[in-house]
């Protein structure tokens, strides 16, 4: 008989999970304890804008006309114990209050509320990030709590997808890292993911802590990476160099590679920033701090872009302070294809300058409710061309590919000002510039 899956946790991970194991062909039940997600799912809407996700559900979700009917929604623990042979959780780690460390209360929460439910034969696996060492620490606490005792196993089964692109990349994982302690669990993975390991996709078996450790090292790595050519754009711009230039350079060397090399205003979310401290924080637990102390640098070297930025903003509307000014800021969202506002550079950045005095005004294709909700007092426009009405300085700071197709004479029109600054460093120069527009970029001091 087919494996029947749960995930518990629907946010942008656990919802395009659920959706995705349906779309597998597997009979799915997802919970979480946020009504307002279960309500969304259960009417075929995507709780968050995920590019493809609302299709997926429309196709899959139970009492959707046409729909497949395999996947199903509940907030009853009971019901998810006694559904599911293999039970996926994929709740939030957030960053800890005024800490580095990361917050092990939700899954904690999460995996003993399953297992006071779970009277038979079930196998949990974690996909959150989490410390390493926490995976070790769950299973006993799981094999106390659950009543079915040795028949309920632990795995640990970190994910790799980027958001906007979230769909694809659960369909179509790149690798498949398990942390497996028995050939059960790994013969149950396996089949699992039998669609991508028949496509070709690696899939590496490992021990507890490494699997826990291979999803940590992999966003650390790609922080470094950014923070690396950022800390080469400050040079550049000591220098009179281009970061562009010099990344293009950089990576035609096949080892370097080109991607994640893209100077700007760094990097954010609810992943990146918050796991290279909670890594930090645990090492120092381990008493292999000094391992990571590079770590504290990549952090450093990012949020130090966002404040180069406002003094860029600040330097455009004169210099001395952002009283009086209109600042257009195109972006909210911390990537494009996402309206996922948590940490992001782009509203931080207007966060600052509005603390400052500047009059914000703020446009973000998907991100305006999100951006609403965290920043309630910046001004938000319906529109790129609203936002830069009577700007004084227009800011590009998430790079949506709507803001590329701009037509900078029509924005020149109502622009009070005409300097645009690039935080991302995609705009094309030459079309702002034809058009009358003082155009600058991070890192680029002579672009
Ligand atoms: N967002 C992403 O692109 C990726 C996230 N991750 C990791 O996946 C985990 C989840 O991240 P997101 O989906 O972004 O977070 P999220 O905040 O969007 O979703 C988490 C969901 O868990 C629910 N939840 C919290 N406590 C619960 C409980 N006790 N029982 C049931 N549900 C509960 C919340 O209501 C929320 O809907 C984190 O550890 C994150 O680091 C890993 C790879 C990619
Ligand atoms: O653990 C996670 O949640 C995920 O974190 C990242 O995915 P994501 O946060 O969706 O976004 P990225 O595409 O990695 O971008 C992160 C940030 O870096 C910035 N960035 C990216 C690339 C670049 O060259 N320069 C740059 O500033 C982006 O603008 C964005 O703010 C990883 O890429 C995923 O593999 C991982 O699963």
């Amino acid at each position: 008989m087919a494996l029947k899956i749960t995930v518990i946790g629907t946010g942008y991970l656990g919802a395009t999970h659920a959706a995705a194991m349906a779309e597998l062909g597997f009979e799915v039940l997802a919970l979480d304890v946020a009504k307002e997600k279960i309500d969304a799912l259960r009417a075929g809407r995507a709780p968050m804008y995920e590019p493809g996700l609302e299709e997926l559900l429309r196709r899959h979700v139970s009492g959707i006309e046409g729909s497949s009917g395999r996947l199903r929604v509940t907030m009853d623990w009971a019901e998810i114990a006694d559904f599911g042979d293999v039970h996926f959780v994929c709740v939030n780690t957030p960053q800890k209050q005024g800490e580095y460390a990361c917050d092990m209360s939700y899954v904690e929460s999460a995996m003993d509320s399953l297992a006071k439910h779970l009277g038979k034969a079930a196998l949990v696996v974690g996909k959150s990030t989490v410390p390493v060492g926490s995976a070790d620490r769950l299973a006993a606490r799981l094999a106390e709590l659950a009543p079915a005792g040795g028949e309920v196993e632990l795995a640990w089964n970190p994910e790799f997808l980027r958001e906007g692109f979230a769909v694809e990349d659960t369909l179509h994982p790149d690798r498949i890292v398990v942390g497996v302690r028995s050939e059960r669990a790994e013969r149950l993975l396996r089949e699992v993911y039998a669609s991508p390991i028949a496509e070709g996709t690696p899939f590496v078996v490992a021990d507890f802590a490494t699997a826990e450790l291979v999803k940590t090292s992999a966003n650390s790595f790609l922080a470094t990476k950014i923070s690396f050519i950022n800390a080469m754009a400050e040079v550049c711009e000591a220098a009179g160099g281009d970061v562009a230039t010099l990344a293009e350079a950089l990576g035609h060397d096949e080892r370097i590679g080109r991607k994640f090399l893209r100077a700007g205003i760094g990097f954010g979310g609810g992943c990146l920033p918050k796991d290279i401290r909670a890594f930090m924080a645990r090492a120092g637990e381990l008493g292999a701090d000094q391992a990571l102390t590079f770590l504290r640098e990549v952090d450093s070297v990012n949020m130090r872009r966002r404040g180069h930025m406002v003094d860029m903003a600040r330097e455009a509307v004169g210099g001395e302070s952002f009283l009086g000014k209109r600042v257009a800021v195109l972006g909210a969202t911390f990537k494009p294809d996402s309206d996922d506002v948590r940490d992001s550079p782009a509203l931080n950045v207007a966060g600052q300058i509005h603390l400052q005095g500047g009059q914000v005004t703020v446009y973000d294709p998907k991100g305006m409710d999100n951006a609403r909700l965290v920043f309630p007092t910046l001004g938000y426009a319906t529109s790129a061309l609203e936002a830069v009405r009577g700007a004084d300085v227009v800011l590009h700071l998430t790079e949506w590919r709507e803001f590329r197709d701009l037509d900078p004479a029509e924005l020149g029109a109502v622009a009070s000002v005409r300097t645009v600054l690039d935080g991302r460093n995609v705009l094309d120069p030459a079309r702002w510039r034809d058009a009358g527009w003082t155009y600058r970029a991070m890192g680029r001091p002579n672009a």
